[in-house]
Parts: C-alpha cells; structure tokens; sequence
C-alpha cells in the first residue's frame, strides 16, 4: 500500500523526529536521498561534468535543493543556483558554495545548457501557483530539454488537494521525502509530478498509523478479490442483480452484466428491456423481465447505466437491504436523505459532471478539488463515493483514508466503460467485498485491464476492457 499524508501531519511528525535527532540530519537525509536520486536519473559515469541548474526559494525546500546540489558539485558536476526567493537558506548557500557551485542571477544563461533541474521553488510550504518571477524561469526550465526533478512536490501545486490554482513546474520526476503527499497522487497536482520515487527519512517511525490517502498495489488487490472455497456453489460465491439498459440503451445493460460476470459473483441477474441483448452477448445470465423486487435474492445490486429517463427502480433497489452500486442514470436526482436512511451500504460511482450535478456546483470545480469533491458528496449522502476520473477516488461515508487509484489511464474515456466498471464492483460486492474494497479493487482492475488491452498503444472500447479484465486478474493474482 503506498500511503500519503498531508501537510499538518507531516510537520506533526517532522517536529517529533527532529527532537530526537542532531540539528539539521533531517535535511542532510532528504538531501543524500535527493542527491543519489539524481545520480540516478542522470545515469552511470554521467555525473562528472553534467550542468546541473538549482531552482531556489524561500524556505528549507530550497535549503534541499541547495544541500543536494553541493553533493553533486563534490561529483563533480557544475551546479549553478537561481536564488527566487525572499531569502535562500544560508546553511545550503555555504554548502554550495563551498563544494565550487555557483550563485546566478542570469537563469536563462545557466537553464539553456542545462543537463538537470533541480525544482526547490516551494514544498510542503508553498501557496497557490508560482510567483509572477518565476514564471518565465519554469518556463525556460521545462523548455530547456534538461531532466526536471521536483524537490519533494512539484513547485505550484497543492500538497494536500493536489490543486493547481496558477502555474507550476511539470517534473519528469518527483523526489519526496518521509511520505508522499496527496497532492502527488490526486490530479490535477499528479499531472505535474512525473515519476515518483520516495526518500526514507525515518518519518515512518512517528507517523500515525491511518493515513489521509492510500493507494492499493497488486498484492493488497490480491489479498482482497474474493477467492472460492471448496464448499462455494454459485449462490455461497453471490449474486449479483444488475438493473440497467432501457430500450433506447441496449448496450449499457450489456457491458455492466459483462463486467459483473468477471468480477467474481457466482452468478448474474439481469433485470429490465434490454434481456434479448445481454442473453445474446452473455448467455450465462439469468434474466427476468419483472420489476427488481421480484426478481428472486441477490446479495447486491447494480442499478443505473443506460435507464434513460426512468428512475422508478432506483427507489425500488435502494429499498433492499443489501448493498446497491448506484451508476449514471441512477444518480440523476438521488436523494441523499434516502441513501442515508438505509442500513446495507451504498456505493455511489459518480463521474465528475454527474457529481457535480449531485453537489449543484460546476464540473470544473469538481475536477480542480476531487478530494473535497468525494469527501462531501460521501459525508452528504453516508455512502461510499467512487468519483471517476483519471486518478479515480474513494472515499468511504465515516471518513478515513480515501483510496485513490493507481492504474488509470486515458484510454479508459470512452463510451460504456463506466458501465463495465459498475457491473464489476457490483459483482465484487455481492461476492462480500466491503462498498470501500469494492470500488477500490474494481478501479484497479478496470485500469489495469484497460492497460493491458491498449498494451500497444492503440485505443480501446469498452468491451475491450471488459475482455481484457481477467487477465488483469490473473497479473494481479499470479506471484511475480
Ligand atoms: N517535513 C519534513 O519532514 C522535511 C522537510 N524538508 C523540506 O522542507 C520543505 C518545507 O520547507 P518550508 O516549510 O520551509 O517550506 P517551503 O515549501 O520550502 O517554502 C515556503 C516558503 O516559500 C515561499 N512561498 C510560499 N508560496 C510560494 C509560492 N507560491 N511561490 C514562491 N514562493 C512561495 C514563502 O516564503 P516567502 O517568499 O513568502 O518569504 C514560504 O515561507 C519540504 O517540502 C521539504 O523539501 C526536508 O528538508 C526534511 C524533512
Ligand atoms: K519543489
């Protein structure tokens, strides 16, 4: 599990640590990380000679920079500093300065041959985008073809919503210390981080053991998916019950029921219009033609992709108490006293204009604050909210950590794949998964699969994914 924390957090920790330790070992750490990460990048027999330029502000993030610098210099590389800030920390000046690195005023002289950027503009401390003179030299930074590495964030963004409110410095790599910080994993902010590599400062030993935001990796997914046991037949393993399509959206019922068939229940019921064309695609489903409540036990429900203008079932299915995946046409108009009043849980799988719709506020305002989007529309209506996107998050109804999904890509935009996915965490939830476990494995595998099957780089469709998803099991499964 990747775990991240944010700022107030941090600094906790930071202040605790740094009472144990001798002044200043905390930032040689950071640095001596920061230093060998750069060694890295540059890669063998590179380091000796190779034009490194030191963006600089105000704070210890600098002081980082500037302290990671004079390591390099002492490699022999030739490091320049661009001071942009109020003041420049004076320990790492003299570090600098005394390994043979250089003070600039003339950036764009030093950035137009540079091999590597160091980003120590702001951290953890900044605020709001970059500053009007820094502009033009992120500018020049990114322009200039040399390696951008980020000094624990990228300069600009927000650590701890990972919202980007003016300009900030795109890295091509990230180096963080301790922890990483929301803002590295939640888009916009994770757009600008490039790759991330995390530096053990020892801050584990007194972080609190609950973290703001985590991030499943292929084993946390394998200990979670549900495996049959000897004694399962297909109704021990769970039912699935998928209400979905309408005459005018055949193919929404199709693709749900295809990704509920992979996702683990013992066995899928498809209740509406559309039952010709999923039997057809999808000859192991049982179809009913009835309204749900007839429509014999399940032990979760779908309920949402394709229903067009008809929300009667939705009100229906919610009245059941086993857990209910809630999707696209199902949102429109949810009520959230209703969502709350019920006892089984209730996963809600909004994209960003479907939760924007749910908040009354306007898609780009959910699309530049997700974490606070997902947070309120989970506390608004106690469920668990699985908001869409590239980085797709969710977030359960009591708070806690939000988990955010590592395996996105942009080829998971496309028509009917939202409509997989809920048919796959539906079927995660009959099979017993948390609402929590349940969103959060499905996201992974429906990234994951989408991946793989765009694995040359070629667009994908839905029913791509959804063919590709147990293979996604099975990689996640398989022992490396
Ligand atoms: N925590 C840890 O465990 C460890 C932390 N470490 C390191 O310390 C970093 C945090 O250092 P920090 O607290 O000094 O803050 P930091 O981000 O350098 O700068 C803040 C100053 O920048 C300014 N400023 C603000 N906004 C701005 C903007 N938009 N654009 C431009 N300037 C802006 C403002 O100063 P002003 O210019 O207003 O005087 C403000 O005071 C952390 O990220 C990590 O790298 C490691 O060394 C060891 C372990
Ligand atoms: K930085």
């Amino acid at each position: 599990m990747r775990t991240a924390h944010r700022v107030e957090t941090v600094r906790a920790a930071e202040a605790a640590l740094m009472a144990r330790l001798p002044e200043g070992a905390l930032m040689q750490r950071a640095a001596a990380g920061l230093a060998a990460a750069c060694c890295s990048l540059l890669g063998k027999g590179r380091v000796y000679g190779a034009r490194v330029v030191l963006l600089v502000g105000s704070g210890d993030n600098g002081g980082d920079a500037l302290y990671a610098g004079a390591r390099l210099a002492r490699r022999g590389a030739g490091v320049t500093a661009v001071p942009l800030g109020t003041r420049t920390h004076p320990g790492g000046l003299a570090a600098l300065r005394a390994a043979g690195g250089r003070i600039t005023d003339d950036p764009f002289e030093a950035l137009a041959v540079a091999d590597l950027v160091l980003d120590g503009i702001t951290g953890i401390g900044g605020r709001g985008g970059l500053r009007p003179d820094a502009v033009p030299v992120a500018r020049a930074a990114r322009g200039s073809g040399a390696v951008v590495v980020a000094v624990d964030l990228p300069s600009g963004v927000d650590a701890d919503t990972g919202e980007v409110a003016g300009e900030a410095l795109r890295a091509d790599a990230t180096i963080t210390f301790g922890t990483y910080k929301p803002g590295l994993l939640v888009d916009p902010a994770r757009e600008y981080a490039g790759a991330l590599r995390l530096v053990d400062i020892g801050l584990d030993a007194v972080l609190p053991g609950v973290p703001d935001l985590e991030a499943l990796q292929h084993q946390d997914v394998a200990w979670l998916l549900p495996v049959p046991g000897a004694e399962s037949d297909k109704y021990r393993r769970g039912v699935l019950g998928v209400v979905a399509g309408s005459a005018r959206y055949p193919g929404a019922a199709v693709l749900a029921v295809a990704g509920a068939l992979r996702g683990g229940a013992g066995a899928v019921r498809y209740v509406g219009p559309a039952g010709d064309a999923v039997i057809a695609a999808h000859p192991e489903t049982l179809v009913h033609a009835g309204p749900p409540s007839k429509a014999g036990r399940v032990q979760a429900w779908v309920v949402g992709p394709g229903l067009g203008e008809d929300p009667g079932p939705v009100a229906e299915v919610l009245a059941a108490d086993v857990p209910v995946l809630v999707d696209a046409d199902g949102l429109r108009g949810l009520d959230p006293a209703a969502v709350r009043a019920r006892t089984a849980p209730t996963l809600l799988t909004p994209h960003a204009g479907e939760a924007a719709a749910l908040l009354g506020v306007a898609r780009e305002d959910v699309e530049a604050g997700r974490l606070a989007a997902v947070r309120e529309l989970a506390a608004r209506f106690g469920a668990t909210v699985l908001l869409k996107g590239s980085t797709t998050l969710v977030c359960g109804p009591g708070g806690g950590p939000v988990r955010v999904n590592p395996t996105g890509t942009s080829w998971l935009a496309t028509a009917g794949s939202g409509d997989v996915l809920s048919g796959l965490a539906g079927s995660l939830l009959a099979a017993g998964l948390s609402a929590l476990d349940a969103g959060s494995c499905g996201a992974y595998l429906h990234g994951l699969a989408a991946r793989r099957a765009s694995a040359a780089g070629a667009p994908v469709t839905a029913t791509d994914v959804a063919g590709s998803l147990r293979d996604a099991w099975l990689d996640v499964t398989s022992p490396a």
